[in-house]
């Protein structure tokens, strides 16, 4: 599917560990991203994901380690990491609410425009190219994510789902070599979040590397070329979906009861059709005949819900 012949790093992690006082939330941690993988970061509340993903874009500075993007030992500072090459979204969605969808994409292109204050504040003809190259960038973008159409709508109007997308458009048009997905799918229901699955494929498939912090375990485990597992801060077990799945420590660290035994896709896709239909159902509709997807949906939705507290 990739077209790269030869494996390069993208970002290599070497023993970051994060102090807060006596807390230690993330503790010798190394983690390399390749070209053309898409890397999952999962754990449970509290693990440290955030604070790591904070170490890597510079809004930490990492009490120990050191974090390399291509080769070259990154600076602790964000807008420097940015310019560097990598992008990320937040947990929290972060957009200007009261700009346009194409307003909140320029924005994301400030560190490749090279026109100066000058040359805005006079419009001269090096800005108005430079604009029209960032407008045209950033409404291919739009195109790229499906939200062209809404380019003139502030973004406040747009639905969750939406925005969460616009957040991802806006990271693009820095346009990083990898970038950093902080629960891109809390708050969705299963449809959006399987159109997120196929919008981060197609952004791999662009060349742009992804590390990805998720609690929705089907959509980690659908995407991932490979998994790392945070507990208390420290990195239990890394290797492929099928290999982080079927580990007894993960299990009992992380995915406990519920996820005994890995279900099958069958039985996943199960739970997905009963959440759908939920959905659509009238509350008080087929209590009898809900009951039991009901309960299906509420055991894969144990691991989903506790990103939303954040
Ligand atoms: N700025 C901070 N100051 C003090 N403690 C912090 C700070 N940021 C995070 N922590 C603590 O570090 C630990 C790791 O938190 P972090 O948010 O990184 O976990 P997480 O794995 O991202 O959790 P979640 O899945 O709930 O988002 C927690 O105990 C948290 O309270």
């Amino acid at each position: 599917m990739t077209t790269a012949t030869t494996t390069a790093t993208v970002l290599e992690a070497s023993g970051v560990t994060m102090r807060f006082g006596g807390l230690t939330a993330v503790r010798s941690v190394d983690l390399t991203v390749n070209t053309g993988e898409i890397v999952g970061l999962i754990g449970p509340n509290g693990a440290g994901k955030t604070t790591f993903f904070n170490c890597l874009t510079g809004l930490y500075v990492p009490t120990e380690g050191k974090v390399s993007y291509k080769g070259t030992v990154l600076p602790p500072k964000p807008h420097l990491v940015t310019k560097a090459g990598i992008a990320r979204t937040f947990q929290n969605i972060r957009l200007f609410a009261n700009m346009t969808v194409l307003e909140n994409v320029l924005v994301g292109r400030h560190t490749r425009t090279k026109e100066g204050l000058w040359s805005a504040l006079l419009r001269g003809p090096g800005f108005r190219k430079a604009e029209a190259t960032s407008r045209e960038r950033a409404m291919e973008l739009l195109e790229f994510i499906g939200l062209a159409h809404k380019a003139d709508h502030l973004s406040r109007n747009l639905p969750y789902g939406e925005q969460r997308k616009l957040e991802i458009a806006r990271a693009l048009a820095s346009e990083p070599g990898l970038l950093l997905l902080d629960e891109p799918t809390a708050g969705m229901n299963p449809q959006e979040t399987r159109a997120t699955e196929e919008l981060v494929f197609a952004i791999r498939d662009k060349g742009i590397a992804v590390l990805v912090i998720e609690h929705d375990m089907r959509f980690i485990f659908n995407l991932c070329d490979r998994v790392a597992v945070l507990v208390q801060g420290e990195k239990l077990i890394e290797g492929t979906s099928d290999v982080v799945q079927g580990d007894d420590r993960v299990i009992a660290a992380y995915l406990g009861e519920p996820f005994e035994g890995a279900p099958e896709d069958t039985a996943l896709d199960a739970v997905e059709a009963a959440e759908a239909q939920a959905a659509d159902a009238d509350a008080d509709a087929d209590t009898d005949t809900a009951e039991a997807p009901a309960a299906e949906a509420q055991t894969a939705d144990a691991h989903t819900a506790e990103g939303d507290t954040k």
